[in-house]
């Protein structure tokens, strides 16, 4: 007699596996391979940007008490003392009436209090000596750029957990960060399971396909920020799929199979995690797709037994690998961001099972729409290509109209969540 499966819903689902979370060790790396790692430790400004009172123009530097008096009839003369670029500091000091030609970037010379625009001034030669003339006033700190006002010492720029970015290399550069401390990629083992699949080179031949999975899952781990490790597409044979899976263990961190978790004659998957001994936290989640997502541990190693079909094996992911991911990653928002949006198409048949439609937002009028994309099918691959997020669309005794607020998760965004979801989601 088959064992009846007990759906767990998707929230449960999520915060079993979130039991098992772990977090990775550190490593140093150059700056200049650190785009779209995670930052291991906090950014804290070390130093005030600037770390020094410094112009924003070309122009002269001059002391505005001087020019108080200075308007189109009376045009003030200052004689002009000295010229300094970015990088240079000037070694004289202001006294009355006088100005230093500087530029852009350069550290403001002391006495100096204003900086005049090279375009709001004339400058004049008289016997070998030169003067600039002003038409009108300026006031202490004019055209400065102040010591610290773009941040103080001390301060939190970027929270560990955060994924690099071009503006963060901007910043991890200005504090000298030329080796850079992130969290160390987990190693995300991927199996794909089925005897009619293909590798993608091969010609399709009667009842076959080419795997898509494993790669489509090896991009997803890499663009959780996890390093996958192929190891190979299997037939449905129990013994060669129990080997690999056991031989796999002490090689990655996570151990994801593709298919052979339903209760087909050939789904050996849940035959494997008894013979390993391995504990099955779910084996059913009330959702859709993906119902018969498996997740076991063993050890505290998590065995993520996605679906076979495409659509259920990438929402499998993107809910309970992804978080798992980013926690490893230090990020205290590990899980997909959700956001409210306008459901463009009725989905009137109520479905027991939270559904997540793949979709795609588009911004008009203010509003955000979600369109779904392709057929509502788990073993659909074409509809995920174009697919952004995921509409959400939890179980229960009501369909669902075009019109209707829903919630989506965004496939894409880097911000997450440090919830799976909403409250009203189950
Ligand atoms: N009697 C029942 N049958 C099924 C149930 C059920 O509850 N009772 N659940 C259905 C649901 S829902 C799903 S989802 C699938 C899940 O099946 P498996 O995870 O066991 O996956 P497979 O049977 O191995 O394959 C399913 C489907 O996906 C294709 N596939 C598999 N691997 C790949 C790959 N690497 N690349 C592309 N496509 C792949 C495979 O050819 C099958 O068409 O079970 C239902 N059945
Ligand atoms: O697990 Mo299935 O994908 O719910 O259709
Ligand atoms: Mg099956």
């Amino acid at each position: 007699m088959l064992e009846k499966r007990k759906p767990l819903p998707v929230k449960l689902a999520i915060e079993e596996v979130m039991k098992y979370s772990t977090i990775g060790e550190c490593e140093k790396i150059s700056i200049h391979d650190s785009i779209d790692r995670f930052l291991a430790e906090d950014l804290v400004a070390d130093h005030p940007v600037p770390p020094f009172d410094r112009s924003p123009y070309d122009g002269f530097a001059i002391r505005s008490k001087d020019t108080k008096l200075a308007s189109a009839e009376n045009p003030v003369e200052l004689e002009v003392i000295d010229e300094i670029g970015a990088g240079s500091v000037s070694e004289h000091s202001l006294s009355e009436n006088q100005a230093v030609r500087i530029m852009t970037g350069a550290q403001m010379p002391s006495g100096s209090d204003a900086v005049v625009m090279l375009e709001l001034s004339k400058v004049i030669n008289k016997s070998g000596t030169t003067y600039m003339t002003l038409k009108r006033s300026f006031k202490e700190g004019d055209n400065v750029s102040f010591r610290g006002e773009d941040t103080q010492e001390g301060s939190v720029l970027v929270k560990k957990g955060t994924k690099i970015t071009p503006g963060i290399i901007a910043l991890l550069a200005t504090f000298g960060y030329e080796l850079v401390t992130v969290s160390k990629k987990p190693k995300v083992g991927i199996i794909a399971t089925g005897s009619e699949l293909l590798d993608v080179g091969e010609q399709l031949a009667p009842g076959k396909i080419r795997n898509s999975n494993s790669y489509m899952v090896e991009a997803q781990v890499k663009r959780s920020g996890a390093e996958p490790l192929y190891l190979g597409k299997l037939p449905d044979d129990l013994e060669s799929c129990f080997q690999a899976v056991k031989h796999s263990l002490d090689k990655v961190d996570y151990l994801i199979t593709t298919g052979g978790v339903s209760v087909g004659d050939f789904d050996y998957l849940p035959e494997i995690y008894k013979k390993l001994g391995a504990n099955v936290l779910f084996n059913k989640i009330a959702m859709r797709p993906g119902s018969v997502t498996t997740v076991a541990e063993i050890d505290g190693k998590l065995l993520f037994g996605l679906s076979g079909n495409p659509s259920a094996c990438y929402v499998g992911f993107e809910l309970l690998v992804r978080p798992i991911v980013r926690h490893f990653l230090r990020s205290k928002r590990p899980h997909l961001q959700m956001v409210k949006a306008e459901l463009e198409k009725d989905f009137l048949k109520p479905n027991p099972f939270t559904r997540f439609v793949r979709g795609k937002l588009e911004f008009s009028d203010g509003k955000v729409k979600a369109s779904p994309v392709g057929l509502d099918k788990s073993n659909v691959v074409t509809s995920l290509a174009e697919a952004d997020s995921l509409i959400t669309l939890p179980g229960g005794t009501r369909g669902y109209q075009a019109g209707d607020k829903v919630d989506v998760l965004l496939i894409d965004d880097q911000t997450g969540s440090d919830k799976p979801w909403a409250e009203s989601f189950k």
